[in-house]
Protein backbone atom coordinates (compact mmCIF):
# COMPACT_ATOMS: atom_id res chain seq x y z
CA UNK A 1 0.00 0.00 0.00
CA UNK A 2 0.86 3.28 -0.78
CA UNK A 3 1.67 5.82 2.21
CA UNK A 4 -0.66 9.07 2.24
CA UNK A 5 -0.29 12.42 3.98
CA UNK A 6 -3.08 14.53 5.36
CA UNK A 7 -3.24 17.68 6.68
CA UNK A 8 -2.57 16.63 10.04
CA UNK A 9 0.88 15.38 8.71
CA UNK A 10 1.74 18.36 7.37
CA UNK A 11 3.44 21.42 9.89
CA UNK A 12 2.93 24.92 7.21
CA UNK A 13 4.59 26.43 10.14
CA UNK A 14 8.19 25.01 8.99
CA UNK A 15 7.80 27.38 6.17
CA UNK A 16 7.16 30.69 7.86
CA UNK A 17 9.65 33.12 8.17
CA UNK A 18 11.07 31.60 4.70
CA UNK A 19 11.30 33.02 1.52
CA UNK A 20 9.45 30.39 -1.13
CA UNK A 21 10.93 31.70 -4.85
CA UNK A 22 8.88 30.38 -7.82
CA UNK A 23 10.67 30.16 -10.95
CA UNK A 24 8.40 30.24 -13.75
CA UNK A 25 4.60 31.85 -13.55
CA UNK A 26 2.43 29.53 -16.37
CA UNK A 27 -0.12 26.59 -15.68
CA UNK A 28 1.89 25.27 -12.31
CA UNK A 29 3.58 28.43 -11.45
CA UNK A 30 0.45 31.25 -11.03
CA UNK A 31 -1.25 29.02 -9.29
CA UNK A 32 1.27 27.17 -6.59
CA UNK A 33 2.56 30.89 -6.12
CA UNK A 34 -1.41 32.27 -5.11
CA UNK A 35 -2.13 29.46 -3.17
CA UNK A 36 1.28 29.65 -1.10
CA UNK A 37 0.07 33.28 -1.07
CA UNK A 38 -3.37 32.58 0.15
CA UNK A 39 -1.82 30.29 3.02
CA UNK A 40 0.06 32.90 4.53
CA UNK A 41 3.66 32.24 2.98
CA UNK A 42 6.56 34.61 1.34
CA UNK A 43 6.38 34.09 -2.02
CA UNK A 44 8.97 35.57 -4.81
CA UNK A 45 8.68 35.18 -8.37
CA UNK A 46 11.44 34.10 -10.39
CA UNK A 47 10.95 35.26 -14.45
CA UNK A 48 13.02 36.62 -17.86
CA UNK A 49 11.13 39.81 -18.99
CA UNK A 50 7.80 38.47 -21.04
CA UNK A 51 4.39 38.21 -21.16
CA UNK A 52 4.43 36.03 -17.35
CA UNK A 53 6.53 38.95 -15.92
CA UNK A 54 3.23 41.24 -16.26
CA UNK A 55 0.88 39.18 -15.47
CA UNK A 56 2.70 37.98 -12.29
CA UNK A 57 3.28 41.28 -11.41
CA UNK A 58 -0.49 42.47 -12.23
CA UNK A 59 -1.33 39.66 -9.55
CA UNK A 60 0.36 41.56 -7.05
CA UNK A 61 3.89 39.38 -6.92
CA UNK A 62 7.12 40.77 -6.84
CA UNK A 63 8.85 39.55 -9.51
CA UNK A 64 12.82 39.00 -9.83
CA UNK A 65 15.14 38.01 -12.40
CA UNK A 66 15.82 34.06 -12.03
CA UNK A 67 18.73 34.88 -10.11
CA UNK A 68 18.06 37.70 -7.83
CA UNK A 69 14.94 35.18 -6.83
CA UNK A 70 17.53 32.18 -6.48
CA UNK A 71 19.78 34.37 -4.20
CA UNK A 72 16.97 35.23 -2.04
CA UNK A 73 15.24 32.03 -1.46
CA UNK A 74 15.21 29.42 1.13
CA UNK A 75 12.80 27.17 -1.11
CA UNK A 76 13.14 27.17 -4.68
CA UNK A 77 10.15 25.69 -6.73
CA UNK A 78 11.19 25.01 -10.24
CA UNK A 79 8.35 25.34 -12.79
CA UNK A 80 9.63 26.36 -15.67
CA UNK A 81 9.25 23.81 -19.09
CA UNK A 82 10.84 20.91 -18.21
CA UNK A 83 13.28 21.37 -21.69
CA UNK A 84 14.40 24.88 -20.11
CA UNK A 85 15.28 23.96 -16.30
CA UNK A 86 18.73 22.52 -16.92
CA UNK A 87 20.05 25.24 -18.61
CA UNK A 88 17.97 27.94 -16.12
CA UNK A 89 19.72 26.12 -13.22
CA UNK A 90 23.29 26.02 -14.22
CA UNK A 91 23.19 29.40 -15.29
CA UNK A 92 20.98 31.40 -12.63
CA UNK A 93 20.34 29.14 -10.00
CA UNK A 94 23.08 26.91 -8.99
CA UNK A 95 25.68 29.96 -8.51
CA UNK A 96 23.27 31.38 -6.23
CA UNK A 97 22.44 29.26 -4.28
CA UNK A 98 22.09 29.52 -0.60
CA UNK A 99 23.52 27.66 1.90
CA UNK A 100 20.59 25.46 3.24
CA UNK A 101 18.49 26.03 0.42
CA UNK A 102 15.87 23.33 -0.67
CA UNK A 103 15.19 22.48 -4.34
CA UNK A 104 11.87 22.00 -5.35
CA UNK A 105 10.03 20.50 -8.84
CA UNK A 106 6.57 19.36 -9.81
CA UNK A 107 8.09 16.64 -12.17
CA UNK A 108 10.86 14.94 -12.11
CA UNK A 109 12.60 14.72 -15.39
CA UNK A 110 15.42 16.54 -14.66
CA UNK A 111 16.50 15.10 -11.45
CA UNK A 112 16.14 11.46 -12.53
CA UNK A 113 18.04 11.93 -16.34
CA UNK A 114 20.73 13.97 -14.38
CA UNK A 115 19.59 16.90 -16.18
CA UNK A 116 20.57 18.59 -13.17
CA UNK A 117 22.80 17.67 -10.33
CA UNK A 118 22.50 19.41 -7.01
CA UNK A 119 24.97 19.86 -4.76
CA UNK A 120 25.48 17.93 -1.89
CA UNK A 121 23.80 18.92 1.58
CA UNK A 122 20.60 20.88 -0.42
CA UNK A 123 17.32 18.93 -0.25
CA UNK A 124 15.76 17.80 -3.30
CA UNK A 125 12.51 17.31 -3.50
CA UNK A 126 9.00 16.77 -5.32
CA UNK A 127 5.33 18.21 -4.80
CA UNK A 128 3.73 17.69 -7.60
CA UNK A 129 -0.33 18.13 -7.75
CA UNK A 130 -1.89 15.41 -10.13
CA UNK A 131 -3.61 17.63 -12.25
CA UNK A 132 -3.37 20.80 -14.37
CA UNK A 133 -2.43 24.45 -12.68
CA UNK A 134 -5.54 26.30 -13.38
CA UNK A 135 -7.16 23.54 -11.52
CA UNK A 136 -5.36 23.51 -8.50
CA UNK A 137 -5.82 27.28 -8.16
CA UNK A 138 -9.39 26.94 -9.18
CA UNK A 139 -9.79 23.80 -6.50
CA UNK A 140 -8.01 25.89 -3.74
CA UNK A 141 -9.72 28.76 -4.01
CA UNK A 142 -13.50 26.51 -3.41
CA UNK A 143 -11.50 25.62 -0.10
CA UNK A 144 -9.94 22.46 -1.44
CA UNK A 145 -7.13 20.87 -3.00
CA UNK A 146 -5.62 18.89 -5.77
CA UNK A 147 -4.50 15.23 -4.92
CA UNK A 148 -0.76 15.62 -5.12
CA UNK A 149 2.59 13.27 -4.88
CA UNK A 150 5.70 13.71 -2.75
CA UNK A 151 8.87 12.83 -3.24
CA UNK A 152 12.47 13.15 -1.47
CA UNK A 153 15.64 12.40 -3.46
CA UNK A 154 18.09 13.84 -1.17
CA UNK A 155 17.73 15.11 2.02
CA UNK A 156 20.47 17.42 2.69
CA UNK A 157 18.89 18.98 6.00
CA UNK A 158 17.19 15.88 7.05
CA UNK A 159 14.04 17.66 7.20
CA UNK A 160 13.00 17.72 3.47
CA UNK A 161 10.02 15.35 4.00
CA UNK A 162 8.71 17.94 7.20
CA UNK A 163 9.47 20.83 4.40
CA UNK A 164 7.86 19.34 1.41
CA UNK A 165 4.80 18.38 3.43
CA UNK A 166 4.57 22.30 4.84
CA UNK A 167 4.50 22.74 1.02
CA UNK A 168 2.25 20.43 -0.30
CA UNK A 169 0.05 21.99 2.70
CA UNK A 170 0.37 25.61 1.08
CA UNK A 171 -0.82 24.62 -1.88
CA UNK A 172 -3.68 22.69 -0.97
CA UNK A 173 -2.83 18.94 -1.95
CA UNK A 174 -2.61 17.67 1.67
CA UNK A 175 -6.98 18.59 1.85
CA UNK A 176 -6.90 15.87 -0.55
CA UNK A 177 -3.89 13.58 0.31
CA UNK A 178 -0.64 13.39 -0.87
CA UNK A 179 0.56 9.87 -2.08
CA UNK A 180 4.62 9.33 -1.02
CA UNK A 181 6.45 8.38 -4.00
CA UNK A 182 10.17 8.53 -5.69
CA UNK A 183 11.36 10.54 -8.14
CA UNK A 184 12.16 7.77 -10.90
CA UNK A 185 7.95 6.47 -10.26
CA UNK A 186 6.65 9.96 -10.14
CA UNK A 187 9.29 10.25 -13.91
CA UNK A 188 8.15 7.27 -15.53
CA UNK A 189 4.62 6.81 -14.46
CA UNK A 190 3.80 10.60 -15.79
CA UNK A 191 5.71 10.16 -19.21
CA UNK A 192 4.06 7.08 -19.81
CA UNK A 193 0.33 8.31 -18.69
CA UNK A 194 0.50 11.38 -21.12
CA UNK A 195 2.08 9.57 -24.06
CA UNK A 196 0.18 6.35 -24.34
CA UNK A 197 -3.21 7.40 -22.28
CA UNK A 198 -3.91 10.79 -21.65
CA UNK A 199 -2.69 13.28 -24.53
CA UNK A 200 -0.94 10.56 -27.42
CA UNK A 201 -3.61 7.64 -26.81
CA UNK A 202 -6.41 9.82 -26.36
CA UNK A 203 -5.55 12.29 -29.27
CA UNK A 204 -5.21 9.68 -31.41
CA UNK A 205 -8.06 7.44 -30.49
CA UNK A 206 -9.93 10.80 -31.13
CA UNK A 207 -8.44 11.84 -34.63
CA UNK A 208 -9.15 7.91 -36.05
CA UNK A 209 -12.47 7.85 -34.95
CA UNK A 210 -13.25 11.18 -36.15
CA UNK A 211 -11.58 10.35 -39.69
CA UNK A 212 -13.32 6.89 -40.13
CA UNK A 213 -16.90 8.71 -39.83
CA UNK A 214 -15.62 11.51 -42.07
CA UNK A 215 -14.49 9.14 -44.82
CA UNK A 216 -18.15 7.30 -44.28
CA UNK A 217 -19.61 10.25 -45.74
CA UNK A 218 -20.93 11.56 -42.27
CA UNK A 219 -20.73 15.32 -41.28
CA UNK A 220 -17.38 16.49 -39.80
CA UNK A 221 -19.87 18.21 -36.94
CA UNK A 222 -21.31 15.11 -35.79
CA UNK A 223 -18.39 13.48 -36.02
CA UNK A 224 -17.07 16.23 -34.04
CA UNK A 225 -19.84 15.87 -31.40
CA UNK A 226 -19.01 11.32 -31.14
CA UNK A 227 -15.78 11.49 -30.96
CA UNK A 228 -13.96 14.88 -28.87
CA UNK A 229 -17.15 16.70 -27.14
CA UNK A 230 -18.75 13.80 -25.74
CA UNK A 231 -15.44 12.36 -24.49
CA UNK A 232 -15.76 14.91 -21.62
CA UNK A 233 -18.80 13.72 -20.17
CA UNK A 234 -17.52 10.17 -19.97
CA UNK A 235 -14.92 11.02 -18.77
CA UNK A 236 -16.66 12.89 -15.98
CA UNK A 237 -18.32 9.93 -14.94
CA UNK A 238 -15.10 7.80 -15.01
CA UNK A 239 -13.58 10.67 -13.17
CA UNK A 240 -16.53 10.52 -10.65
CA UNK A 241 -17.18 6.47 -10.12
CA UNK A 242 -14.97 4.72 -11.84
CA UNK A 243 -15.53 2.67 -15.12
CA UNK A 244 -18.70 1.73 -12.80
CA UNK A 245 -20.16 4.62 -12.65
CA UNK A 246 -20.00 5.91 -16.32
CA UNK A 247 -21.33 2.35 -17.19
CA UNK A 248 -24.33 2.33 -15.12
CA UNK A 249 -24.96 6.36 -16.97
CA UNK A 250 -24.74 4.92 -20.35
CA UNK A 251 -27.36 3.27 -22.12
CA UNK A 252 -27.02 -0.69 -21.74
CA UNK A 253 -26.68 -0.54 -25.73
CA UNK A 254 -23.65 1.16 -25.16
CA UNK A 255 -22.54 -0.77 -22.43
CA UNK A 256 -22.82 -3.81 -24.69
CA UNK A 257 -21.29 -2.11 -27.44
CA UNK A 258 -18.21 -1.08 -25.19
CA UNK A 259 -17.76 -4.82 -23.87
CA UNK A 260 -17.89 -6.44 -27.67
CA UNK A 261 -15.23 -4.27 -29.56
CA UNK A 262 -13.58 -2.02 -26.90
CA UNK A 263 -10.73 -4.76 -27.17
CA UNK A 264 -10.73 -5.21 -30.65
CA UNK A 265 -9.87 -1.34 -30.72
CA UNK A 266 -7.07 -1.38 -28.18
CA UNK A 267 -6.27 -4.75 -28.90
CA UNK A 268 -2.76 -6.59 -27.22
CA UNK A 269 -0.52 -5.72 -30.09
CA UNK A 270 -1.89 -1.91 -28.67
CA UNK A 271 -0.43 -3.27 -24.92
CA UNK A 272 2.21 -4.89 -26.54
CA UNK A 273 3.02 -1.19 -28.01
CA UNK A 274 2.41 0.35 -24.72
CA UNK A 275 5.03 -1.69 -22.97
CA UNK A 276 7.91 -0.89 -25.92
CA UNK A 277 6.57 2.43 -24.79
CA UNK A 278 7.50 2.34 -21.20
CA UNK A 279 10.83 0.33 -21.44
CA UNK A 280 11.76 3.53 -23.75
CA UNK A 281 10.96 5.67 -21.13
CA UNK A 282 12.20 3.93 -18.37
CA UNK A 283 15.89 3.15 -20.73
CA UNK A 284 16.23 6.68 -21.22
CA UNK A 285 15.37 6.48 -25.45
CA UNK A 286 12.54 9.15 -24.71
CA UNK A 287 14.18 11.47 -22.59
CA UNK A 288 17.28 11.87 -25.28
CA UNK A 289 15.38 12.03 -28.16
CA UNK A 290 13.80 15.35 -26.52
CA UNK A 291 16.97 16.67 -24.89
CA UNK A 292 18.59 16.22 -28.64
CA UNK A 293 14.66 17.85 -30.23
CA UNK A 294 15.14 20.63 -28.02
CA UNK A 295 19.31 21.31 -28.53
CA UNK A 296 18.28 21.41 -32.37
CA UNK A 297 16.01 23.52 -32.29
CA UNK A 298 12.28 21.67 -32.04
CA UNK A 299 12.18 21.41 -35.95
CA UNK A 300 9.86 18.37 -36.14
CA UNK A 301 8.31 19.32 -32.86
CA UNK A 302 7.29 23.01 -34.17
CA UNK A 303 6.10 21.18 -37.84
CA UNK A 304 4.15 18.75 -35.96
CA UNK A 305 2.02 20.78 -34.00
CA UNK A 306 1.56 23.00 -37.54
CA UNK A 307 0.24 19.94 -39.07
CA UNK A 308 -2.23 18.81 -36.04
CA UNK A 309 -3.72 22.50 -35.81
CA UNK A 310 -4.71 21.91 -39.15
CA UNK A 311 -6.54 18.31 -38.69
CA UNK A 312 -10.15 18.76 -40.11
CA UNK A 313 -11.74 17.85 -36.41
CA UNK A 314 -9.27 21.10 -35.09
CA UNK A 315 -11.37 23.43 -37.93
CA UNK A 316 -14.93 22.40 -37.22
CA UNK A 317 -14.34 21.86 -33.94
CA UNK A 318 -13.28 25.69 -33.87
CA UNK A 319 -16.09 27.00 -35.45
CA UNK A 320 -18.27 24.39 -33.21
CA UNK A 321 -17.22 26.09 -30.33
CA UNK A 322 -17.41 29.21 -31.03
CA UNK A 323 -21.84 28.74 -31.18
CA UNK A 324 -21.14 26.94 -27.59
CA UNK A 325 -21.56 29.99 -25.63
CA UNK A 326 -20.95 27.84 -22.30
CA UNK A 327 -17.98 26.51 -23.09
CA UNK A 328 -16.43 30.03 -23.97
CA UNK A 329 -17.87 30.96 -20.57
N1 LIG B 1 1.11 21.98 -16.86
C1 LIG B 1 0.74 21.27 -15.80
O1 LIG B 1 -0.39 21.33 -15.37
C2 LIG B 1 1.71 20.38 -15.08
C3 LIG B 1 3.05 20.67 -15.11
N2 LIG B 1 3.91 19.99 -14.29
C4 LIG B 1 5.30 20.37 -14.29
O2 LIG B 1 5.41 21.72 -13.83
C5 LIG B 1 6.54 22.35 -14.45
C6 LIG B 1 6.10 23.64 -15.13
O3 LIG B 1 5.28 23.31 -16.22
P1 LIG B 1 4.13 24.30 -16.74
O4 LIG B 1 3.50 25.00 -15.58
O5 LIG B 1 3.28 23.49 -17.67
O6 LIG B 1 5.00 25.37 -17.56
P2 LIG B 1 4.47 26.56 -18.50
O7 LIG B 1 4.98 26.31 -19.86
O8 LIG B 1 3.00 26.74 -18.33
O9 LIG B 1 5.15 27.86 -17.87
C7 LIG B 1 6.47 28.13 -18.01
C8 LIG B 1 6.83 29.43 -17.30
O10 LIG B 1 8.25 29.53 -17.30
C9 LIG B 1 8.63 30.78 -17.86
N3 LIG B 1 9.89 30.58 -18.57
C10 LIG B 1 10.10 29.80 -19.67
N4 LIG B 1 11.39 29.84 -20.01
C11 LIG B 1 12.01 30.64 -19.11
C12 LIG B 1 13.35 31.05 -18.93
N5 LIG B 1 14.31 30.65 -19.76
N6 LIG B 1 13.63 31.87 -17.88
C13 LIG B 1 12.66 32.30 -17.05
N7 LIG B 1 11.35 31.93 -17.17
C14 LIG B 1 11.05 31.12 -18.20
C15 LIG B 1 7.50 31.19 -18.77
O11 LIG B 1 7.52 32.61 -18.91
P3 LIG B 1 7.34 33.38 -20.31
O12 LIG B 1 5.96 33.97 -20.26
O13 LIG B 1 8.39 34.43 -20.24
O14 LIG B 1 7.53 32.40 -21.40
C16 LIG B 1 6.30 30.69 -17.96
O15 LIG B 1 5.98 31.61 -16.95
C17 LIG B 1 7.14 21.30 -15.37
O16 LIG B 1 8.14 20.63 -14.65
C18 LIG B 1 5.96 20.36 -15.65
O17 LIG B 1 6.34 19.04 -16.01
C19 LIG B 1 3.48 19.03 -13.41
C20 LIG B 1 2.16 18.71 -13.34
C21 LIG B 1 1.17 19.28 -14.25
C1 LIG C 1 -1.03 14.93 -18.60
C2 LIG C 1 0.00 15.97 -18.89
C3 LIG C 1 0.86 16.35 -17.70
O1 LIG C 1 1.61 15.24 -17.29
C4 LIG C 1 -0.03 16.82 -16.58
C5 LIG C 1 -0.93 17.98 -16.74
O2 LIG C 1 -0.04 16.18 -15.55
C6 LIG C 1 1.83 17.45 -18.17
O3 LIG C 1 3.04 17.18 -18.22
O4 LIG C 1 1.37 18.55 -18.50
MG1 LIG D 1 1.15 14.60 -15.38
MG1 LIG E 1 3.76 15.45 -17.47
Amino acid sequence: MVTMYYEKDANQAVLQGKTIAIIGYGSQGHAQAQNLRDSGMNVIVGLRQGRSWQQAENDGFEVLTVDQAAARADVIMILLPDEQQGKVYNEQIAPNLKEGAALFFSHGFNIHFQQIVAPEGVDVVMVAPKSPGHMVRRVYTENFGVPGLLAVYQDGTGKAKELGLAYASGIGCTRAGVIETTFREETETDLFGEQAVLCGGASELVKAGFETLVEAGYAPEIAYFECLHELKLIVDLMYEGGLATMRHSISDTAEFGDYSVGQRIVTEETKKEMKKVLTEIQNGTFAKNWIIENQSGRAAFGARRRIESEHQLEVVGKQLREMMAWIKK
